[in-house]
């Protein structure tokens, strides 16, 4: 059946549905450039409310194991593809891509012209679209939607034992974060991402990570003098958009990019080292780089690609905020060692970035 993917800039493109859409579904219209990893890009809480079109024209081609999910389901409102493989079973894979977004009632739009679309995206930015049966242009209009709400854990669960014991703040935190945590021997409690510092105080930790998460980190305002409280009292790694909210918390700000950084080779520069790492990337915003100064950051990561900020260093607290993804999935492991260090300055308890 056919399909049409009406964009907010006024063009539209056609496919046929691979998985079936009842009527229209609308989201943010964002790409992924990554040749493989759609499973873990799919269960990603940060793409709530975004319609994923991927760049590599074959997609599905490994099908859905039980391994790679980085959340309990798909978070995106529609999948676009150039080809949808329904390949992969010879793998052990239990599902196809199709099986897999038909039962959790997302559609999959196939044969669609990938790069005219994508040109588009890098032309006219990010901005919404409707997946619709219906071939009339419709007026796609931006939803206010708060969708760290959605994908946060509702309870509070710790996992592992012994260990140092870091609280892991869930914005929509992808589970490769908790056992990037865990491989290396630590105790986590994750947290809602509301939760009162009173209440992080009496889980006693000895660390704190903010999670990556869906949405314009300038919808979590209302948190931010309770995020400072805590990241000035705790050893602090922040991921993505947790970078962001510990960026906003000491008063910098936040822009969004044109089209985002999306996908497993985008090239980081890390000051500390001296060397170029392969990162692993899915974000819209980025903290504004006049935004820091006199504020008591170092820039110790910049994307090589476009000079934007992915990476601050406080200068006398052990706070570290990286914008790329160190736990990887999908995407290169080069920035692991990222866990490390922060694990070092929880051990010692002194600031080893400074
Ligand atoms: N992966 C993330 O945490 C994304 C952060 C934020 N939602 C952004 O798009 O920039």
């Amino acid at each position: 059946m056919k399909a049409y993917l009406h964009v907010a800039s006024g063009k539209t493109f056609s496919g046929e549905l691979a998985a079936p859409l009842e009527e229209k579904v609308s989201g943010e219209i964002v790409f992924f450039t990554g040749m493989t990893g759609y499973q873990e890009v799919l269960t990603d809480p940060s793409y709530k409310n975004q319609i994923i079109v991927f760049t590599y024209p074959l997609i599905g081609n490994y099908g859905i194991n039980e391994d790679d999910f980085e959340s309990k389901r798909p978070h995106v409102e529609a999948v676009v593809v150039y080809e949808a493989s329904s390949t992969g079973f010879h793998y052990g894979a239990k599902y196809s891509l199709a099986e897999y977004l038909q039962h959790w009632n997302i559609p999959l739009l196939a044969h669609v012209d990938t790069r005219a679309l994508v040109k588009e995206i890098r032309t006219a930015g990010t901005m919404m679209a409707e997946l619709s049966l219906s071939p009339l242009p419709a007026v796609v209009e931006e939803e206010a939607a708060f969708p760290v709400q959605a994908v946060s854990t509702k309870t509070i669960e710790t996992y592992g034992e012994g260990g140092p014991h870091l609280v892991l703040v869930d914005f929509g935190y992808k589970k490769s974060i908790l056992q990037s945590l865990l491989a290396r021997g630590c105790r986590v409690t994750v947290v809602p991402h509301d939760t009162a510092p009173e209440a992080i105080d009496a889980l006693k930790p000895d660390g704190l990570v903010l999670s990556n998460g869906p949405g314009d980190p300038k919808q979590l305002s209302h948190q931010l003098p309770a995020i400072r409280q805590l990241i000035d009292r705790y050893p602090t790694l922040a991921i993505c958009l947790g970078h962001q909210l510990v960026a906003l918390a000491y008063g910098a700000d936040t822009e969004k990019l044109r089209f985002g950084h999306r996908g497993a080779n985008q090239p980081v520069w890390d000051a500390g080292k001296q060397k170029v790492m392969m990162t692993s990337q899915n974000h819209s915003y980025v903290v504004k780089e006049e935004s820091l100064a006199g504020k008591p950051f170092d820039i110790r990561f910049i994307n090589v690609n476009d000079g934007s900020i992915e990476g601050i260093v406080h200068r006398h607290k052990p706070i570290l905020s990286v914008q790329y993804h160190p736990e990887a999935h999908p995407g290169p492991q080069d920035t692991g060692y990222i866990f490390d260090e922060f694990l070092q300055t929880v051990f010692k308890g002194e600031n080893v970035y400074a």
